[in-house]
């Protein structure tokens, strides 16, 4: 078998909400379809990939570099032994000849977008749900059958008041989420500790289910005056806090703020990950990790970061990705993560999972078809598949 052809493109995902560090009014994010020469149900077996929201789309690198090494690749090169299906760690090989080590700023986008519609394209050629193929490859077999999701939200935006802020947080109760989650860093301490206070309200005085993000934004003072403010809430997690690179900042307040904290979605490689755990000070027992395979040269990479998360004590229940997409559960249900984030009013067509399945109790599950089910997302599929046709 053989990839015949490989198609790319950026879209827009730009909208008014804000964060601490930035605005999204000129985000992108890339799309691929690999093709294949394998016919299932009558068709060649595409697919598809995109990166999460937070890194632009990554076309030039895709057009210059990616797409043409695999391309010339010899066939042989990107295959199983057994030559009837791709092998995603040769692609990897094959995409990352020639990278130094290192340095890992958005090469791992592109990359993480090829290898996630590689992953699409082996699971629906071995006729199986991702998560299952990876829970038999690189799991003890088992999966779960639902997985914890939260809903992240809670932006500034343009003339959002508190009112405005419950309204949207009462809308992710009614989906059927438990836990939520708020930006805070974007305006000041009184402002945000009012925001935080009307966001418990709705959810019956339970500092428990709410998590707040920075976004990077503090230095260690800010953290710390924020930390001080926030602990009495008991929140589900205060995210990062500080430079996602300053493990230094981290350990400092990991041993300063009594709640669970997280950090983790713009550490791009395991490399960085061994780093975070050696010096950042985090607690393996209720802290929480957030690496996006989507933006970290995705699966095959992630499985490193897994295995270096052993090596430090780790389990991986203690991850709960970035970036609200339907990977990240196959990753979460096949290989035992914790859960995945969820945007249920941001970030569309990519963010969400499949139609017809509806959160329950803060808890979702996954359709049993081949491949990671983009085929069922009827806001998303004729995007992915405007690519090729
Ligand atoms: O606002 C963003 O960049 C997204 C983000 O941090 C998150 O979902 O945790
Ligand atoms: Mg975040």
């Amino acid at each position: 078998m053989r990839i015949t052809a490989i198609h790319e493109k950026t879209v827009p995902i730009q909208s008014n909400i804000r964060n601490a560090y930035i605005d999204f009014s000129t985000m992108t994010a890339s799309v691929v379809a690999v093709v294949t020469d394998v016919v299932r149900e009558g068709r060649p077996v595409v697919g598809y990939g995109f990166n999460s929201n937070g890194r632009y789309g990554a076309g030039g690198l895709l057009r210059e570099r990616f797409i043409p090494r695999l391309l010339a690749a010899d066939p042989a090169l990107l295959v199983n032994e057994s030559g009837d299906n791709l092998d995603p760690h040769r692609i990897w090989q094959v995409l990352m000849t020639g990278e130094k080590p290192g340095g890992h700023g958005e090469r791992s986008v592109a990359v993480g977008v090829l290898d996630m519609a590689v992953w699409d394209a082996a699971a629906k050629i071995a006729e199986k749900p991702l998560y299952r193929l990876l829970a038999e490859q690189y799991g003890d077999g088992n999966t779960d059958d639902r997985v914890f999701v939260y809903a992240a939200g809670g932006y500034y935006q343009p003339g959002k008041g508190l009112g405005a802020l419950q309204d949207e947080m009462r809308q992710y109760l009614d989906l059927g989420y438990r836990v939520v989650k708020m930006k805070i860093g974007g305006a000041d301490l009184a402002e945000d500790v009012r925001r935080v206070e009307a966001v418990i309200e709705v959810l019956d005085g339970d500092g428990s289910r709410l998590a707040v993000d920075a976004n990077g934004r503090f230095d260690l003072r800010t953290a710390i005056a924020y930390a001080d403010a926030l602990a009495p809430y008991g929140l589900f997690w205060y995210e990062e806090a500080g430079d996602p690179l300053d493990y230094g900042l981290q350990a400092a307040l990991s041993q300063y703020y009594p709640g669970p904290m997280a950090t983790g979605e713009n550490l791009f490689s395991h490399q960085d990950v061994r780093n975070l755990l050696r010096y950042g000070g985090m607690h393996p027992e209720t802290d929480y990790l957030q690496f996006d395979c989507a933006l970290s040269y995705g699966v095959v990479e992630y499985l490193r970061t897994l295995a270096v998360l052993r090596e430090h004590g780790w389990s991986a229940r203690r991850v709960i990705p970035h970036g609200g997409h339907q990977l990240s559960l196959h990753l979460a249900a096949g290989l035992g993560l914790g859960g995945n984030e969820s945007y249920p009013g941001v970030f569309q067509p990519f963010g969400g999972f499949a139609d017809g399945y509806q959160v329950d109790d803060g808890y979702v599950r996954l359709p049993k078809t081949p491949g990671i089910g983009f085929e069922h997302k009827a806001a998303l599929y004729p995007l992915l598949k405007s690519l090729h046709e």
